[in-house]
């Protein structure tokens, strides 16, 4: 059987301090754990005032959305995109569920606590074991079937949240095909070994609930640091039009991502990058967190099937316009999806430069 990524984590199991949230409810004031900075105004969450400073939004029926979002995959490594056929109810059901599922009791969410190798259920955000103070944020993952996890939430009412989330992972795949093909054409890739996975059912992808509650200190504490994703593409979900997201832009500095009704906030991961060889920047970003609303997103990130092996792809003529493009060396080594899964859950963000060429 062909590997999946939901086995990479059973390498490096995590201590329980790394898994367990602490139960945000119980606290008036910021736990020592949770503060990242002395300041209070400046400084930790301080973004770009720029008036160009803002990701594109593009719509999916523009004539020319290919071109827009390869552009914008090339400056930003992200744009927000309208015009997809996701219906706004599906959407709204699971921001529903996922208000559902981190409402509960902290003593029933640890009922489907993340095993210490595992890669799915509730706990803190994966990338905790590499920063020295906690985030503002609980998170609950789903890789494949979420029954097990939902029946243990909610013994007697499961069905509506795993049917939930199976039916928006099914359209989220499709969308993501859809883009991922644009992109590809984008980037002059039409090779049939580098296309024929998508829509091949074996893509790895993962769902990722994220709640932010209230935080007592906002600008003291970080909802989720700064990080990239691994993934080749992600579609993330800003529910109820609460601000948090925040991108790193070069020569920019950090950028806030208002939500957009209806839209999704599409960013680079690693594999992209790296297939891009570099051309598409893995868009460092991070989440900020409020005193008085609690804030949820939803991500899906889409990657090739776990034995594929992503190979940089060498820009056919040079283009003089992006900082990392017309490249005509490989940047990086050809890695497995699985290989560059297991070494970011170990490495973090050491991963990408592991595998660089010199
Ligand atoms: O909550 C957000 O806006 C971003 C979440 C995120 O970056 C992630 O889940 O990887
Ligand atoms: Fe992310």
């Amino acid at each position: 059987m062909a590997p999946t990524l939901s086995e990479v984590y059973g390498d490096h199991p995590l201590h329980l301090q790394h898994i367990i949230p602490i139960d945000f409810n119980s606290f008036r004031s910021l736990p020592d754990s949770h503060v990242w900075s002395q300041t209070s105004d400046d400084g930790l969450f301080s973004s770009s005032s720029l008036p160009s400073s803002s990701l594109p939004v593009i719509d999916l029926m523009d004539p020319n959305a290919s071109e827009l979002i390869g552009q914008a995959c090339e400056s930003w490594g992200a744009f927000q995109l309208t015009g997809h056929d996701i219906p706004m109810k599906l959407i709204d059901e699971v921001d529903s569920e996922a208000r559902r599922l981190f409402a509960l009791p902290a003593d029933r969410k640890m009922k489907a606590l993340r095993s210490p190798g595992g890669a799915a259920g509730y706990g803190v955000a994966r990338i905790s074991p590499f920063f020295p103070k906690n985030m503002w944020h609980e998170g609950f993952t789903i890789m494949g079937c979420s029954k097990d996890h939902a029946k243990e939430l909610w013994p007697h009412d499961y069905q509506r949240f795993c049917e939930t989330m199976e039916e928006y992972e099914k359209q989220m795949k499709d969308l993501s095909h859809h883009l991922v093909r644009m992109i590809l054409n984008y980037l002059n890739i039409f090779k049939d070994e580098q296309v024929k996975w998508i829509g091949s059912t074996m893509e790895s992808t993962a769902l990722q609930l994220n709640s932010y509650p209230c935080c007592p200190e906002p600008n003291r504490a970080m909802g989720l640091a700064p990080h990239t994703d691994t993934s080749l593409i992600t579609l993330l979900h800003q529910t109820q039009m609460i601000s948090g997201l925040q991108i790193h832009k070069d020569g920019v500095g950090w950028v806030p991502v208002h939500p957009v009704s209806g839209a999704f906030v599409v960013n680079v991961g690693d594999l992209l990058h790296i297939l891009s060889n570099g051309r598409f920047p893995s868009v460092l970003h991070r989440v900020t967190v409020n005193q008085t609303r609690q804030r949820f997103s939803v991500a899906y990130f889409y990657s090739p099937p776990a034995d594929f092996t992503v190979s940089p792809q060498l820009s056919p003529k040079p283009l003089s316009s992006s900082p990392g493009g017309g490249e005509q060396v490989a940047r990086y080594r050809s890695v497995m999806v699985e290989e560059y899964s297991g070494m970011k859950a170990k490495y973090y963000q050491k991963a990408l430069s592991l595998i660089k060429n010199n």
